[in-house]
C-alpha cells in the first residue's frame, strides 16, 4: 500500500470506520487453479508435476473433465515453457526477469492456452485475469490482461514465424523453438539422429506430445493379451509382454492388475532393453543375473520375473535406500536379493552371467514422460554422469565371468552417454561389443548397429539406448 495515503490511526473510544465493500469476489475456476498451483510447485520447490497434480485433484476433489483439463493445463504449460516465455517477453513491456514469478507462472497457463488449446481466446483471457486478480490485485490483472490480448493477436504458427530463429541459418535453434526444447537439447538429438531436418523435427514432434502408458504382463502370472482385455488397452508392437493404453486413461495405478503385482507400469522400451540382455546366447551356466542399478525395478521386475521362472537368481543392487525399498517391493515373490551398495563397488562375488547396468542418465529420452524435465536439465550435468556411467560400466565387466554379457542401458540418445561412454570401456577393457540389432526382434528402423538407440518418433518408445559388452 502507498505510505502517503495511509489512514490517520484513530483516536481511542472513536468509531471505526467504515470498511469500503471488498470488491466482487472472483470465481476462480479449479482446473485452471491446479494447474497454476502445480506451475508454481515446480518452480519453487523443484516438484514434478506428474507427483504434484494428481494430489491436488484428488485432495480438492477435481474429477473427470476437470481434471482433464487441469492435466492438460499443467503438464501442456510446463513442457512448452521456453516457447511460452518468448512469446510473454514479446508481449511485455519490462523483461522477463522483472515479471514476478507468480505472475509469469500465471501469464504461462495463459499463453498456453491461447496458443495450444482449442479454449477460445476470450475464456483463456478472462480466467487468467480472473486469477491473477484474485491473487494481486487490479493493477496485475490490467498487466495479465494487456499481455495476453497481446499474445492472442498471433497463433501458434504466427508467433514461430516472427520469433523463432531462421531455419536457413540455424535449423536446429528453429526446430527448438518450434517443438519447445532447449536448444542443446535439439542439439543433442540432432547429433544422435544425424539429421536437422525432417527426422529431427519428427523426433521432437514426438517427445512434445503426451505419452501412452505402456504396461508389463508379469511374465508366468499373466499374458499381455490377457491383460490386455483385462485393462482395455491394446498389447505392444514389440514386445511380447507389453500393452499400450490410452494417453487420456486414468492412473494405471489404480488397475487391479498393477495393484496386485501381475503387471507394472513400463515403457516398452525399458521392456525391449532388458529383454535383449536376455536374448543373447551364452555358453556354459546362465543362473547368476545381476541388476547394477535397480531402483525403482522396473526392469528388475521383469529380469526377476524370467530368471525365477528359468530356476536362477537376480541380484539387484541400488545405491539409494528408499529406492532399494521400491525394488524389494517390485520383486516381492521373485527370487531376487535386494542389496543396498554402490554399484562401482557392490562386494559381490564376480562371475555373473548376465548383467545389466541401467545407469543414472540425464533422462533425455524420456522428457515426453516428465513435463518440466527439459527445462530443469542443464549441459553441464552431462559430464558429471558420464564419468559415473563409465565406472558403472566398468564395474559391471569386472563382475561378469568370461564370456558372459553386460548390457548398458541409459534413457537417453546423448551421444556422450551412450556412444562415448561405451566406446571408452571397450578401449580400457577386453570386452568385445555385440550387433545388439538381433535381439530386438521385429523391431524396425534398428540403424547400423551395434548398439540400438530407440526413438518416441520411429518406435513409440522413450528413447533408450542399449548397447551388448561380450566379456573376455
Ligand atoms: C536409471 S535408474 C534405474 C532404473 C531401473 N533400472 C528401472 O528400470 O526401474 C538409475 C538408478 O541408479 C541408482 N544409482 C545411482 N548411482 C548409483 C550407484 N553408484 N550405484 C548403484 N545405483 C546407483 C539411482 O538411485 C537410480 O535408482
Amino acid at each position: 500500500m502507498n505510505e502517503r495515503r495511509r489512514t490517520p490511526s484513530r483516536p481511542p473510544g472513536s468509531r471505526p470506520p467504515r470498511r469500503k465493500p471488498n470488491p466482487r469476489p472472483v470465481d476462480v475456476d479449479p482446473a485452471r487453479q491446479a494447474a497454476l498451483d502445480t506451475l508454481r510447485a515446480v518452480r519453487e520447490r523443484d516438484a514434478y508435476a506428474n507427483l504434484v497434480l494428481p494430489g491436488l485433484l484428488a485432495q480438492r476433489r477435481i474429477t473427470g473433465r476437470d481434471a482433464g483439463l487441469a492435466t492438460e493445463l499443467a503438464y501442456g504449460a510446463c513442457r512448452a515453457q521456453g516457447l511460452l516465455d518468448a512469446v510473454v517477453a514479446e508481449c511485455s513491456n519490462r523483461p522477463l526477469s522483472e515479471v514476478d514469478p507468480k505472475l509469469l507462472d500465471a501469464l504461462r497457463l495463459g499463453v498456453y492456452q491461447l496458443l495450444r488449446t482449442r479454449i477460445p481466446a476470450h475464456a483463456a483471457v478472462a480466467s487468467t485475469v480472473d486469477i491473477v486478480r484474485s491473487e494481486a490485485g487490479s493493477k496485475l490483472a490490467g498487466f495479465a490482461n494487456a499481455v495476453l490480448r497481446r499474445a492472442g493477436e498471433l497463433d501458434e504458427q504466427q508467433w514461430i514465424d516472427r520469433i523463432a530463429p531462421d531455419p536457413a541459418t540455424d535449423p536446429v535453434g528453429h526446430l527448438a523453438m518450434r517443438h519447445a526444447h532447449p536448444k542443446w537439447i535439439a542439439r543433442a538429438f540432432a547429433d544422435a539422429l544425424g539429421s536437422e531436418g525432417d527426422d529431427l523435427a519428427a523426433a521432437l514432434a514426438a517427445d512434445d506430445a503426451r505419452p501412452a502408458v505402456h504396461l508389463t504382463a508379469r511374465p508366468g502370472e499373466i499374458t499381455a493379451d490377457e491383460l490386455a482385455a483385462i485393462t482395455g488397452g491394446d498389447p505392444a508392437p514389440y514386445s511380447p509382454y507389453g500393452v499400450h493404453l490410452d494417453a487420456g486413461a486414468g492412473d494405471p495405478g489404480d488397475l487391479e492388475p498393477v495393484q496386485e503385482g501381475f503387471a507394472s507400469v513400463q515403457d516398452e522400451g525399458s521392456q525391449l532393453v532388458s529383454l535383449a540382455l536376455t536374448r543373447v546366447e551364452l555358453d556354459g551356466p546362465d543362473q547368476r543375473w545381476l541388476d547394477l542399478c535397480a531402483g525403482p525395478g522396473g526392469k528388475a521386475g521383469l529380469l526377476g520375473a524370467l530368471v525365477t521362472l528359468d530356476g536362477g537368481r537376480l541380484d539387484a543392487v541400488e545405491q539409494a535406500p528408499h529406492r532399494a525399498d521400491l525394488v524389494r517391493r517390485v520383486t516381492e515373490g521373485l527370487s531376487v536379493s535386494v542389496h543396498v551398495a554402490d554399484g562401482r563397488d557392490p562386494g559381490l562375488e564376480p562371475g555373473y552371467d548376465r548383467v545389466l547396468v541401467d545407469a543414472p542418465c540425464t533422462g533425455l529420452g524420456a522428457l515426453r514422460r516428465r513435463p518440466e524435465a527439459r527445462w530443469r536439465r542443464r549441459p553441464s550435468d552431462v559430464g558429471d554422469l558420464t564419468k559415473l556411467q563409465r565406472e558403472l560400466l566398468l564395474s559391471a565387466v569386472g563382475l561378469t565371468r568370461p564370456g558372459g554379457v553386460v548390457a548398458y542401458v541409459v534413457c537417453s540418445p546423448h551421444l556422450a552417454e551412450t556412444e562415448g561412454v561405451v566406446s571408452d570401456v571397450l578401449r580400457r577393457t577386453g570386452a568385445t561389443q555385440l550387433d545388439a540389432r538381433p535381439h530386438f526382434p521385429g523391431v524396425p528402423d534398428l540403424g547400423d548397429g551395434p548398439g540400438v538407440q530407440l526413438w518416441p518418433h520411429r518406435h513409440g518408445t522413450d528413447a533408450m539406448f542399449c548397447a551388448l559388452l561380450k566379456v573376455a
